[in-house]
């Protein structure tokens, strides 16, 4: 586990931060007072060890921001704790590179805290890209970002940068100029915004002072917002960055919770037909081989009646992965409802697919499932279509009715809609 190490000799502080950090993170916390104490602490501790440090500026036997600087040189990612902020001490914060300040006797200071620290720790998920064909500019830019711990990638081209950002969707947010060879920022912009919503993508435009009327146009094309270069405030780049990543996470997770299925992480059914309906679609346009299949797990009340429905729910979670790991990228697997799954794969001809799911079904069937002190097997029916239809939906009905014979003549078996008598075992 991870630790967060508070410096500041107000015992009362030290214990309620500590107690929010804890019920709020995932972090640990070690606390101390002085600055010899810090000194102590850090000479046994592993630096990778520690998350961050909430250190405050004056302590008793460090008056002059002494403890701050101590963690900076180990490169410790640091909160700096005051009473009152100056002009010089902001810039002295700023040179030792420090995560934020904050204000001690704001009452709302701890939730920030909790807030930065949570941040930190997911930032390196966040990748931004610097399109900038100033190096020194973007120098700056991935100085101030490193510090936040977001994943910075620099390009100078923007037509290069406009090729990586379209087939890396894990990109959150592009900060672009204006002036660069070969295609402007604003252009940039409106052919990100072609591919990326701005629930996907955060844009931010940039260019140098005096270049007004360049906010307009940077929004009009599809910016998120728009900074004016080394005029800005580190505060408020930062305000403004983490604000729009954090929307744009809050944006993702919701999105994520609509589609999959809480309990086993598949996609859910609402998610499969947005999907599959235009994978369909084109395999029915290009008279691509496809495949249907329910997959429902045999006499699986009985599972919940003899123990207990979180042990079926253990059930559930297992078939999903072993269906999940059973599929390449390009098939589409959902929890249709209660012990039902739906797999739709491109490419799976008629040929192949009896005896593709006949591995599946045996795979699950030999799997012994560790619950709750339990171990148990389970088994599963399948019913398959391989022959496509203008319908979705038909395909599927077709599966429904090969599972339900399935079921009606034994349970533990592959029937295709195709050959409704034929049986695999
Ligand atoms: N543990 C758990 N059980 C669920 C969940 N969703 C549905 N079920 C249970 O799944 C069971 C489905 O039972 P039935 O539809 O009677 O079918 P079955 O017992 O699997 O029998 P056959 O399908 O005929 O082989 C019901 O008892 C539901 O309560 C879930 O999310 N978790």
């Amino acid at each position: 586990m991870k630790k967060v190490i508070v410096v500041d000799d107000s015992k009362f502080f030290c214990a309620i931060v500590e107690k929010q950090i804890i019920e709020h993170t995932s972090f640990g916390v070690i606390s101390c007072s002085t600055l010899k104490e810090a000194t102590t602490l850090l000479s046994h501790l592993d630096p990778d060890t520690i998350h961050a440090c909430l250190v405050s500026y004056r302590l008793r036997d460090a008056l002059k921001g002494e403890a701050v600087e101590l963690f900076r040189k180990q490169d410790i990612p640091t909160i700096v704790l005051i009473s009152d902020i100056t002009a010089s001490l902001r810039s002295r914060f700023w040179r030792l590179k420090v995560v934020d300040y904050v204000i001690k006797n704001d009452r709302y200071v701890i939730n920030e805290i909790v807030e930065t620290l949570t941040r930190l720790e997911r930032n390196p998920d966040n990748k931004i890209v610097i399109v900038e064909d100033s190096r020194t500019s973007a120098k700056l830019l991935q100085i101030l970002l490193k510090v936040h711990k977001y994943k910075v990638l620099h390009f100078t081209n923007p037509k290069e940068a406009f090729e990586y950002v379209k087939y890396h969707p894990d990109v959150k947010m592009v900060i672009t100029d204006y002036q660069m060879p070969g295609m402007d920022g604003c252009e940039l912009t409106r052919r990100l915004r072609r591919i990326y919503s701005k629930q996907e993508l955060a844009i931010l435009g940039m260019s140098g002072a005096g270049q007004t009327i360049m906010a307009a146009n940077f929004l009009k094309h599809g910016a998120d917002d728009f900074i004016i270069k080394q005029s800005f405030l580190a505060e408020e780049f930062y305000l403004r960055i983490n604000s729009y990543l954090d929307s744009l996470n809050t944006f993702q997770k919701l999105a994520t919770a609509a589609s999959f299925d809480y309990l086993t992480n598949v996609p859910n059914r609402r998610h499969f037909f947005e999907v599959v309906e235009a994978m369909h679609d084109s395999a029915w346009r290009h008279e691509t081989a496809v495949t249907c299949a329910m997959i429902d797990i045999d006499k699986f009340k009985s599972v919940n009646d003899n123990y207990g429905h979180s042990v079926g729910d253990a059930v559930l979670r297992e078939v999903a992965h072993i269906i999940k790991n059973s599929i390449r990228k390009s098939d589409v697997v959902a929890r249709f409802g209660g012990e039902e799954f739906c797999l739709y794969m491109n490419g799976m001809s008629a040929q192949h697919s009896l005896e593709y799911f006949d591995e599946l079904r045996e795979k699950i069937s030999d799997a012994v499932i560790d619950a709750e002190d339990h171990k148990l097997q389970v088994t599963v029916s399948i019913g398959i279509c391989s022959t496509i239809k203008y319908n979705l939906n038909d395909m599927i009905e077709d599966a429904d009715k090969a599972l339900y014979r399935a079921k009606e003549t034994g349970r533990n078996r592959v029937i295709r809609s195709e050959e409704p008598l034929r049986m695999t075992r």
